[in-house]
């Protein structure tokens, strides 16, 4: 059976972390479904990890839904989650627009950056999944840095998460925090908390996919890569056109050939 909310509960009240990953196409989202990924996410950094942009603020509702649409139909298992794009969920009407839209087009929960308490509770009183987003967010904040260092902070992004809880927010995302405060805010939550640099603790972890796999050259401190399959890209790459320029591709059994009458056929009528 597919996974849904309960399935993502059940898993922190049994303390096992809860994984998660970026998506943005149909192979990549086929492949993390068969690993067995839990959330499989078309977040806005598709804008700046797939679509070329310099911010996430400058991806479209429509962009979203279109990577949406290819995510769906590759993932059978995993709940699929989908993030509100900068500017459309700037009242609660307007959420609840692009809400559905987002859930018609096959997100089992959307997810918005920020403390959107009033926003979250229509969403979920009308029968949306809400994720909440806390800590560095990038429709917010234009430089990366780690939110919530000192007492003070710290203390306004846990505040942050429990309103979110107490708003009818299913699950909350913390990017760029220290790991002492994902850890309070972990155990201070009945909901999952899901961390990007934001330490051990959580409970889950997610990655952007390009990073993980090794495709984004930028090094980050809170990534890991599993696999240099950008290495492995432009090898493939250079090793093609090498061989198409040298004509060692294509080979004879690449290519098809007609019956012996057709090819004489053609070659009378050419001659
Ligand atoms: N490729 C990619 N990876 C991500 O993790 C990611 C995105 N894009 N886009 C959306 C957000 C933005 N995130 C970011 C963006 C920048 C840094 C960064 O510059 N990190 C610095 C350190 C920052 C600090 O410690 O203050 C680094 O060197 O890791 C981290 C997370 C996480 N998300
Ligand atoms: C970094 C994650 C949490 C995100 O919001 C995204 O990839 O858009
Ligand atoms: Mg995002």
């Amino acid at each position: 059976m597919a996974k849904n909310m309960n399935y993502l509960h059940r898993k922190k009240l049994n303390a096992q972390k809860i994984t998660m990953l970026t998506c943005y196409d149909y192979p990549t989202a086929v492949l993390q479904d068969k690993a067995g990924l839990d959330v499989i996410f078309v977040g806005d950094s598709l804008g700046t990890n797939e679509l070329g942009y310099e911010r996430e603020i400058s991806v479209t509702l429509d962009e979203i839904i279109h990577h949406l649409k290819a995510v769906r139909r590759g993932v059978k298992e995993a709940y699929l989650l989908a993030d509100m794009p900068y500017k459309t969920y700037e009242n609660p009407d307007m959420a609840l627009v692009t809400a559905k839209k987002l859930t018609l087009h096959g997100a089992d929960g959307v997810k918005l950056e920020g403390l959107q308490a009033e926003i979250v509770s229509h969403l979920h009183n009308n029968g949306i999944e809400v994720w909440g987003h806390l800590g560095f967010t990038p429709q917010h904040h234009d430089k990366a840095a780690v939110q919530g260092k000192t007492f003070d902070s710290a203390k306004i992004v846990a505040e942050s998460a429990i309103s979110l809880q107490d708003a009818g927010a299913s699950m909350v995302v913390l990017e760029l925090i220290p790991e002492e405060l994902g850890k309070v805010i972990s155990e201070k939550l009945m909901i999952p908390t899901i961390g990007i640099g934001a330490g051990r603790f959580t409970d889950g972890q997610v990655l952007v996919v390009q990073d993980m796999l090794g495709i984004n050259p930028r090094e980050m401190r809170h990534a890991k890569n599993y696999g240099n399959v950008g290495e492995m890209m432009l090898k493939s790459f250079q090793a093609y056109a090498n061989e198409v320029e040298s004509g060692a591709f294509p080979q004879l059994t690449n290519v098809r050939h007609m019956k012996d009458e057709e090819r004489e056929a053609l070659l009378n009528w050419y001659s």
